[in-house]
């Protein structure tokens, strides 16, 4: 294996307080720093001017470093355009979920070969952004075969995989008296037999007010069933409105609840004496209309609150994480250092990783450069392609 040294960084965002070069913040900053790493790892991590031998050096001229950025919440398999409803949301229609079962009908429709170059090119789409780890979701395919391709497709890109059997009820159930529960016996039996072997994660779309989703009973009856098929849990909840879904996340141990969107005190109070991460998709709440979750309110109480794309068809169709981190300088409340940790070490915590989100010795070597002397700039030049993966 060929060792390469790093050289020239300006800044060097580590997350690794405990460096005893960091400047003693949070996000461990060492300025005029240097990262060594070796077959895929990072092996050394310190000041340039201490740097060991190394096979060979690259020199990034004076750029900043950050953590690659972990996108825990993603729906990269699926097929179709909803352009058009994005449209008709800027010009006052509501999101509903509704369009799910158009991207259900294109999906099921595209050829294995077709799905694998559209994962492939977003997958690239998001590493040019900065992104390393990425987690992907099915839950267009909506039946037993079509779940299970998806996860296996999605399986050739990431570990992180997740089944999301329980997106909404697809229409072939919705038409037909006792469809629902009809549907979420396949899920939770068929479709979850034929999913797990693919998948890491599973995922329930909980909303009580929705025709679409699923109430809170519903939600646990298929978190429980996935965590009984050795799946761990995450949650879609509260963002259509106030719901049960964080509560139920913290009550049953998930890793992670997502969007956040309308939370009671009571949520806010449960998720900050949790273990659970509190997601935050900025993207949706700008390409929905709607009212962005208030990020300050839960770190104020003590929450880890991650930031993900939640990149797919319908609410949110990017997948760039500096977006994510600019809105949620701008409107969610969040300094850019909190901004940039929740999108790197709180997303890998909402995945149970230790190994990514942080450049330390031993950690996976993730890094990304900005075209830029700090990390600031994320946030400072909105729009501006400034992060890319290095390694
Ligand atoms: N809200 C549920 N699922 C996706 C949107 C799916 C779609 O509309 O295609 C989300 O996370 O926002
Ligand atoms: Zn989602």
């Amino acid at each position: 294996m060929t060792s390469t040294a790093w050289t020239g960084i300006s800044e060097l965002v580590t997350n690794d307080p405990t460096h005893p070069e960091a400047d003693g913040s949070p996000l461990g900053i060492i300025t005029q720093a240097a990262v060594v790493t070796d077959g895929g790892k990072v092996v050394w991590v310190g000041a340039q001017h201490r740097l060991p031998d190394a096979d060979e050096r690259r020199d990034l001229g004076g750029r900043a470093v950050i953590p690659a950025f972990v996108d825990s919440h993603s729906h990269l398999v699926f097929a179709g355009d909803r352009s058009a409803e994005f449209a008709a949301r800027m010009t006052g229609e509501p999101y509903d979920g509704g369009g799910i079962a158009v991207s259900m009908a294109a999906t099921r429709a595209a050829t294995d070969d077709e799905l694998r170059a559209l994962v492939g090119a977003r997958v690239a789409e998001l590493h040019a952004q900065g992104t390393g780890v990425v987690e992907i979701k099915s839950g267009y395919g909506l039946d037993v075969d079509n779940e299970a391709r998806a996860l296996r497709i999605a399986r050739e890109f990431t570990d992180e995989t997740t089944f999301l059997g329980a997106h909404v009820v697809p229409p072939e159930f919705r038409e037909s008296a006792g469809g629902r529960d009809d549907y979420l016996d396949l899920v939770c039996g068929d479709m979850l037999a034929a999913c797990a072997p693919h998948a890491r994660w599973i995922d329930v779309f909980c909303e009580p007010n929705s025709v679409y989703a699923f109430t809170g009973e519903e939600s646990e009856r298929v978190l429980r069933a996935g965590l009984a098929a050795g799946l761990e849990l995450r949650v879609h909840g509260n963002q259509l409105g106030h719901g049960p879904g964080a509560r139920l996340a913290v009550e049953l141990g998930a890793a992670s609840v997502d969007h956040c969107t309308f939370l009671s005190d009571a949520d806010v109070d449960a998720l900050a004496g949790s273990a659970t991460v509190a997601t935050l998709l900025p993207g949706v709440e700008f390409s929905t209309r709607s009212p962005y979750p208030d990020a300050r309110r839960l770190i104020d109480a003590g929450a880890t609150v991650a930031l993900a794309s939640d990149c797919n068809p319908g609410t949110c169709y990017s997948s760039s994480i500096p977006f994510a981190i600019a809105v949620a300088v701008r409107d969610m409340g969040m300094t850019p250092a909190e901004a940039l940790l929740a999108a790197t070490a709180g997303a890998a915590q909402s995945l149970r990783r230790t190994d990514i989100g942080v450049i330390r010795g031993g950690a996976q070597a993730d890094l990304t450069v900005l075209d830029a002397p700090s990390y600031l700039h994320l946030a400072y030049r909105p729009g501006v392609p400034v992060a890319r993966k290095l390694t």
